[in-house]
């Protein structure tokens, strides 16, 4: 199950999005917002990553206007490693190198079309495993 979320900046994003989670019918839950008005995207950062740290998700796609705010935001949770990525490499490498548990997308930056290919990429690579890379993660914890 993927959790879903967004502000205002990344709202016609997430509907892009979700419709692509549906075509590949790839479940996801969706913690809004759920139309154009102007909310703050900490609320929806923490509601998403909520759902990962209680195991009820098991991997986030959070996007605001830039795609910094909510990043930074969910990167305030302890167990979350959000990755913001405009690019395929970036997207790629962060779930095998930091096993990224949450994508962050600008709205406001980035094409439908990249911005699914990242989410296609972000969803089907696997974390390496690689002895390195679990040393370098769990230095990265906060208590
Ligand atoms: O990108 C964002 C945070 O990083 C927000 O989406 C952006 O700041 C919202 O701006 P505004 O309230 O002017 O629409």
């Amino acid at each position: 199950m993927i959790a879903i979320g967004s502000d205002h900046g990344g709202f016609e994003l997430k509907q892009e999005v979700i419709k692509y989670l549906e075509a590949n019918k790839i479940e996801y839950k969706d913690y809004g917002c759920y139309d154009q008005n102007s909310v703050d995207y900490p609320d929806f950062a923490k509601q998403v990553c909520q759902a990962i740290v209680d195991k009820e998700c098991e991997k986030g796609i959070l996007i605001c206007g830039t795609g910094i705010g909510i990043s930074m935001a969910a990167n305030k949770v302890k167990g979350i490693r959000a990755a913001l990525c405009h690019d395929c490499f970036s997207a790629k490498a962060t779930r095998e190198h930091n096993d990224a548990n949450v994508l962050a997308l600008g709205g406001r930056i980035v094409g439908v079309e990249l911005a699914l290919m990242i989410v296609d990429i972000f969803l089907s690579t696997e974390f390496s495993n690689d002895e390195r890379h679990i040393r370098r993660i769990n230095k990265i914890e906060i208590d």
